[in-house]
């Protein structure tokens, strides 16, 4: 597709980054992505240059393109599933060489001198700066994976095992490494327990595909979308289904469950979720609705439980979480789309029609002309 735009940069921002690469951009809160030129940072001393193939449209992506959160910086170039192959690394960099198969997820810096940092917890450093839509401490706003072309320090690129194909192992960058890491944490889906998965897309899918990796005994997906039960139980290994806006389903299930991963993207009240819990139950919360959630004490106090959230997953999480899933056959359930059809698959993803997850063919469809 040929790029018809060109970015908005200022020349000290095109002299600092003089690499031009293409993307998809976000020019207003429409959403409506069309192709971008965009300036690139010649690869530092501690970078990593990467073509990326494969890029996974994760919902924070249509969030922020449609201003949902209301801290757009545009034109938002999206993109934090990014998996490619290094072109080339800076000098300092020993890690990584070219041909390496590599990906790139949700942050691509910090301060790296924090309590956070300090201690491996990077994704909680008050710094961190996200792939896209962020302020770079060089003052340039970051841009994703919608791109043919990134350029990351080597301290935020994991490695891709042999055994997971690029295109099913993108999504694990943010979905696959936002659940896995709070599940290890918290130890939900740990060998003996019953988990329930509210929210059957990107991150819910994979999180059900973790707990049976990890033993769990019983695995529970709480769905708004009936057409889902069958595929939840017989593709993706669930044990149950329970749909949500049914209340002798959501009846018979209350008190169950040892642990909920909430994956849903939007919902006003926890407390139908809540009563799933048995006592001493906890709910980690993932989504990220636009309004406020609502919820009583009285949901909680009573049966001793815990809300807790959890925001993505430091490199070292994510690392581990890769090497894990190529070792228990986890991967993503993808549908593979082309550059062209990204418009058309955020309007999907907004209606919960994917399965599970849409990740875009960068390396064969989204190229200057
Ligand atoms: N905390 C973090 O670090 C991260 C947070 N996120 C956030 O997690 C959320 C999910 O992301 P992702 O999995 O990519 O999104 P998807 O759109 O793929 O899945 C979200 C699912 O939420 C469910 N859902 C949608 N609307 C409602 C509703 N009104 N009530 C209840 N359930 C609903 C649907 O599942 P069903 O049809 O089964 O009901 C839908 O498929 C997003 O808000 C995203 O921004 C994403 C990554 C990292
Ligand atoms: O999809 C991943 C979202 C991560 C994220 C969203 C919002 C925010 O403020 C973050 O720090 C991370
Ligand atoms: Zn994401
Ligand atoms: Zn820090």
């Amino acid at each position: 597709m040929a790029p018809t735009a060109t970015t908005t940069t200022t020349a000290a921002e095109q002299q600092q980054h003089p690499r031009k690469a293409v993307g998809l951009a976000a020019h207003d809160a429409s959403g409506h992505l069309s192709p971008i030129r965009i300036p690139r940072r010649s690869t530092g001393d501690d970078d990593v240059a990467i073509k990326v193939l494969y890029c996974g449209i994760c919902h924070s992506d249509l969030h922020t393109i449609k201003n949902d959160w209301r801290n757009a910086i545009y034109p938002v170039v999206p993109g934090h599933e990014i998996a490619g192959v290094v072109t080339e690394v800076g000098k300092n960099v020993a890690g990584f060489a070219a041909g390496d198969r590599v990906g790139v997820g949700c942050m691509v810096n910090t301060c790296r001198a924090c309590e956070s940092c300090e201690e491996g917890a990077e994704n909680y450093c008050a710094r961190v700066v996200l792939t896209y839509n962020s302020r770079d401490r060089d003052g340039a706003v970051t841009r994703g994976g919608y791109s043919d072309l990134v350029v990351a320090d080597a301290r935020f690129v994991v490695r891709f095992p042999d055994a997971l194909p690029l295109d099913v192992a993108a999504p694990l960058l943010c979905a696959g490494a936002t659940v896995y890491a709070p599940m290890r944490r918290h130890g939900l889906g740990a060998p003996g327990s019953h988990v329930g998965v509210i929210g059957l897309g990107g991150l819910g899918h994979v999180a059900v595909k973790f707990a049976r990796a990890f033993g769990a005994a019983k695995v529970t997906v709480i769905s708004t979308s009936p057409g889902k039960r069958e595929e939840a139980l017989e593709r993706l290994g669930a044990d149950a289904f329970v749909l949500s806006t049914d209340a002798a389903e959501m009846k018979a299930a209350a008190g169950t469950m040892h642990g909920i991963v909430n994956t849903a993207s939007a919902a006003a009240s926890l407390h139908p979720y809540l009563a799933l819990l048995k006592p001493h139950g906890k709910m980690i919360l993932l989504g990220i609705p636009d309004k406020p959630l609502q919820v009583s004490a009285f949901a909680l106090i009573g049966g001793g439980k815990t809300l807790a959230g959890s925001c993505m997953a430091s490199i070292s999480e994510t690392q581990e979480m890769l090497d894990f899933a190529a070792e228990h056959g986890v991967a993503a359930d993808v549908e593979v789309i082309g550059a062209g059809e990204v418009n058309a698959a955020m309007e999907r993803l907004a209606k919960g029609d994917v399965r599970y997850r849409f990740v875009i063919d960068v390396g064969n469809t989204l190229k200057a002309d």
